[in-house]
């Protein structure tokens, strides 16, 4: 069924385990996703950045917005899972209106970027709008790390606990992406991975909501070395080691964006069928290889993470 991702994310909150929210762009990713969900009997988010709303409705945001709504509810109503469908890193007006416009359980506005008060006044703004329309809410303090040669971005841009405590009573909030040292993408740390553990801690203490993490994928060698065997350039991968995870949900984690995993998964699959297929031309075949392994990922992560079996 179709929920609010405000009653996952309650659920996983109280009882310490957390759910991934998985990135789609197109609708191979999403039945990979749900078949894994559903055979593992777990919560599912689905998350679209606004590129990928840009994307579907191939440069219009509204025929975007409501394609993935669609899709989602075509599914999510017809089984017996909670499925909930988030707008990830809402940087823009516009497409945060036309995900609350579509049926977007929830949304994300993304004003990490800018000063404190700029980034409390606009969440606020938006948290009046979503919650009017029944539509929960995301919001991130600190920003995620850059990398630069082997130091986590320096303390400025991670996540102040006494600013965020501030920040979740003034906003409202539903929950919160406290920036402890992550980035996205595959090339997260050059060094070893730091995340700042006591950060994250302190801040769940403080705000006592869930929490969002950020740049979560681990970047799963087995899949890079697939996806080098069969051509891909990726040098130097490096994501967010599986144990620093368990830890991060632990201490407060409950809703874990996976995006690079999937697409790693993906082209893993797709390089090596077409190396080993060279007489496939049918989309559904090729496509499928990449979907197989995306599932393969999505159940390990769900399992990972403790949401199996808590639908
Ligand atoms: O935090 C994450 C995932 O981080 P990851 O890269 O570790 O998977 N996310 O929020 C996903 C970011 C998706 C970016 O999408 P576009 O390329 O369309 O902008
Ligand atoms: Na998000
Ligand atoms: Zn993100």
């Amino acid at each position: 069924m179709y929920v609010n991702t405000k009653d996952i994310l309650e659920k996983a909150s109280k009882e310490y385990y957390a759910v991934p929210a998985f990135n789609i762009n197109n609708m191979e990713f999403f039945h990979a996703i749900l078949e894994g969900a559903l055979e593992k009997r777990a919560p599912l988010i689905i998350e679209t950045s606004e590129g990928a709303i840009k994307y579907a409705g191939n440069g219009d945001i509204f025929k975007g917005a409501r394609y993935f709504v669609e899709l989602v509810r075509l599914f999510a109503d017809s089984v017996d899972i909670p499925i909930a469908l988030h707008l990830d890193h809402g940087k823009h007006f516009e497409y945060i209106i036309a995900a609350i416009k579509a049926g977007y359980s929830s949304v994300m506005i993304d004003a990490s970027e800018k000063p404190f008060e700029e980034n409390l006044k606009e969440t606020k703004e938006i948290v009046k709008i979503a919650h009017a329309a029944g539509v929960s809410v995301e919001a991130e303090l600190g920003q995620l790390a850059g990398v630069e040669d082997n130091v986590v971005a320096a303390e400025s841009v991670l996540v102040d606990p006494e600013q965020a405590k501030i920040f979740v009573e003034e906003t409202g909030v539903d929950f919160l992406a406290p920036a402890i040292g992550t980035s996205h993408g595959a090339f997260k740390f050059k060094g070893e991975a730091k995340l700042d553990f006591e950060r994250l801690k302190k801040v769940k203490e403080l705000t006592k909501i869930p929490l969002v993490l950020h740049g979560a994928s681990s970047v799963l060698p087995e899949y890079v070395k697939m996806a080098e065997e069969y051509g891909a350039d990726l040098g130097g991968a490096k994501g967010v080691p599986e144990d620093q995870l368990k830890k991060c949900v632990e201490l407060g984690i409950n809703k874990v964006n996976t995006d690079t995993d999937l697409r790693i998964a993906f082209i893993a699959g797709l390089r090596k069928f077409l190396k080993e297929n060279p007489k496939e031309f049918d989309p559904r075949h090729y496509l499928g290889a990449g979907k197989k392994l995306v599932k393969e990922v999505v159940m390990n992560r769900l399992e990972f993470l403790g949401a199996a079996g808590k639908a």
